[in-house]
């Protein structure tokens, strides 16, 4: 399905109200006084919070070419970038507004523009032209877009960004060595470059590069920039050569921007201010020493510490960098301008187009699914290791209890005991189910938000190409080999429910995991919360303690017991109608059945199916509206 790929170079604006907005040519992106306040906890136990402003006040315009925001670590870039890209939680936002082209945007604006992220959030075991066609299905509307167009677009994202050696790689994971940090920092971009945006935003697209590397993709994004797109990036310190490829750059110190206007321009402002940049100075090393304090102020009648000082009210803590700012002809030319834009804004049309998907559920529910059932073919080990642990359980169970005779005690004893320790393997050995959404949680994160398909479809896929591959089929081959070798009841429907039973115990104890898999974000946790649940079921599964004898208070954990329910089940549909003998005495199934309290009926067997149902939907809902309550915000 990944195949069926992609485009042609056509524009997409003309296309229904779900087509990613804001095409070509590219926008002018302004911010006005943005104010943006997060929360802190005063201590690891405590129930004070602390209010902090990171972005106090910061507006700005930003046209198409190389936008650059720099500034010392913790400055605030990052999240000046998030906020305008609408992936800070709205939450914090307590002033201002961002608009595209005149236009307010909300954090919708995630939904239809490009960000690649920081750490390049892959799928590892495709190829680089494999993540490509996906982002192409998904993120171009079918109705515009044919197969073979999306794959003219594929090869030309291939061709722009120089990927064409390593096209057919694949990207790399932890156990499996892929493509460079270049060639996966290139297909990032390319990911985004797919439909094609007129704005794009990137944060610090050359961390973790050597300078060589950095500098060819910097380039890439000018020369993306010179077709008139908006390019908006954070970057920490860029070397010279990447330096003067900026337009335009904002600095940022302390949440505050001490500088917004021409790149080139930058050094005469601070010249101006008194701060000197040796001759053979990187700029932008100097512009953060100059935010650091390394570098002071010559002294001189313009230097800023007079200017501060003889300004009116310079308020103790403010910065006075942001200060001089403020009072610069820069920011006085943004402000008339700014006013001018918000004058000019209709209310009536100030909203963005609500932005949708580009693709139905069922093709993204389609996409989705290949691609798990593709990473599951090309890592198979985690399959493997299942299925072989299936095959071996299944035979040592059969040469534990191998032929169980119809004598007494044997009869009775061996039976029970192997099918508590068969549902005991059954849940067990579904511990690894607690990874699926662990492991695919940053990747979920990122596709999400950035609309490539919608939670549902993503969730669905996983119930489709994870539990029934992975948990129902290797379950019948495990059920079938000791069901045969213990000598159980040679009826086929007989053996039929068994595997029903078995099937159903499995599906319940994954869906538990799944639960818990898309609750917590780390491994140790999930395998922390989800041992806890299956310890106590089996506890209260019937066959360790007598449920009766227990404090009342207790005793209703029973109605929750996988085991319980699988065990009742398996024994009902094996005893029944069962006569076991002994020399002197003769005991029937159904009489070891009544005196075990359960219930023999037909009913009895398949409430015990419904109860695990209930289990299997309950936990498969609740894992549902976890993914959804997943924060996406940065
Ligand atoms: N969601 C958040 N919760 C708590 N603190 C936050 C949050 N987002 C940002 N901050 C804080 O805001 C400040 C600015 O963060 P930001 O990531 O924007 O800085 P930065 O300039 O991009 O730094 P770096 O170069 O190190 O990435 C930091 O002190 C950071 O800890």
């Amino acid at each position: 399905m990944l195949d069926e790929v992609v485009v042609n170079e056509q524009s997409s604006t003309d296309a229904d109200e779900s087509v990613p907005c804001f095409q070509t040519p590219g926008p002018t992106v302004t911010f006005h006084q943005i104010r943006y306040r997060i929360k802190e906890r005063l201590g690891m136990f405590s129930c004070q919070w602390r209010e902090k402003d990171i972005l106090k006040d910061v507006s700005g315009i930003m046209n198409p070419g190389m936008n650059a925001i720099m500034g010392p670590t913790g400055s605030g870039k990052t999240s000046l970038l998030d906020v305008i890209a609408g992936r800070k939680d709205p939450k914090g936002l307590k002033s201002g507004q961002v608009l595209v082209d005149n236009t307010i945007v909300t954090s919708d604006l995630r939904l239809c523009s490009a960000y690649v992220v920081q750490n390049d959030i892959l799928m590892g075991t495709l190829t680089v032209r494999e993540n490509l066609a996906f982002s192409a299905n998904l993120r171009l509307s079918l109705k515009e877009y044919s197969s073979s167009d999306k794959e003219m677009r594929v090869n030309s994202v291939i061709q722009e960004l120089g990927l064409k050696d390593c096209a057919d790689t694949k990207i790399g994971t932890m156990f499996l060595r892929g493509v460079s940090g270049g060639e996966k920092k290139r297909c990032s971009i390319g990911m985004e470059l797919i439909t094609s945006p007129s704005l794009l935003f990137l944060d610090e697209p050359t961390t973790g590069l050597d300078a060589n590397t950095a500098n060819s993709i910097m380039e890439l994004l000018q020369n993306i920039s010179k077709k008139g797109k908006t390019v908006i990036f954070s970057i920490h310190q860029p070397r010279y050569s990447i330096f003067r490829q900026f337009d335009h750059l904002t600095l940022m110190n302390k949440g505050e921007i001490i500088y917004a206007g021409a790149a080139d321009k930058a050094i005469i402002y601070f010249e101006d201010l008194g701060y000197k940049c040796e001759p053979f100075n990187n700029p932008a090393d100097f512009f953060l020493d100059v935010t650091n304090g390394t570098i002071r102020p010559h002294k001189s009648s313009n230097n800023i510490s007079e200017k501060c000082s003889s300004s009116e009210e310079m308020v103790d803590n403010e910065n006075p960098l942001a200060v001089m700012y403020r009072k610069s002809p820069y920011f006085t030319k943004l402000k008339d301008r700014l006013t001018e834009i918000s004058d000019g804004l209709d209310p009536e049309v100030t909203k963005g187009d609500k932005i949708g998907y580009a693709t139905p559920f069922y093709y993204q529910l389609l996409l989705v699914s290949g691609r798990t059932i593709r990473n599951i073919l090309r890592n198979p080990q985690t399959s493997y290791a299942q299925l072989f642990l299936n095959i071996f359980f299944g035979i040592l169970v059969g040469l534990i209890y191998y032929q169980i005779p119809h004598t007494l005690p044997e009869a009775l004893q061996n039976r029970t005991g192997a099918f508590f320790f068969l549902v005991i393997n059954m849940v067990f050995g579904n511990l690894s189910a607690v990874e699926l959404f662990v492991s695919e949680r940053e990747l979920f994160i990122h596709e999400n938000s950035s609309g490539f398909y919608r939670t549902s479809a993503y969730f669905l896929s996983k119930v489709f190409a994870d539990l029934i591959p992975n948990r129902i089929l290797p379950v019948f081959i495990f059920s079938a080999i000791p069901y045969f070798m213990m000598g159980l009841k040679p009826e086929v429907e007989a053996f039929f429910l068994y595997c029903v039973t078995m099937s159903m115990v499995s599906l319940s104890a994954v869906s538990l995991a799944f639960l818990v898999s898309a609750s917590v974000g780390s491994f140790a946790m999930a395998n922390i919360l989800i041992a806890l649940p299956y310890v106590f079921m089996m506890v209260f599964g019937g066959f360790l303690v007598n449920l009766n004898s227990m404090l009342s208070g207790l005793s209703w954990l029973k109605w929750a017991s996988i085991f319980r329910y699988g065990y009742n089940a398996l024994a009902i549909n094996e005893l029944k109608d069962q006569v076991f003998t002994d020399n002197l005495t003769r005991v029937t199934g159904d009489m070891y059945l009544d005196h075990q309290e359960i219930d023999r009926s037909a009913w009895g067997f398949w409430e015990n199916q419904v109860a695990l149902a209930g289990i299997m939907f309950v936990c498969l809902i609740l894992a549902y509206v976890q993914l959804c309550r997943i924060n996406r915000w940065k």
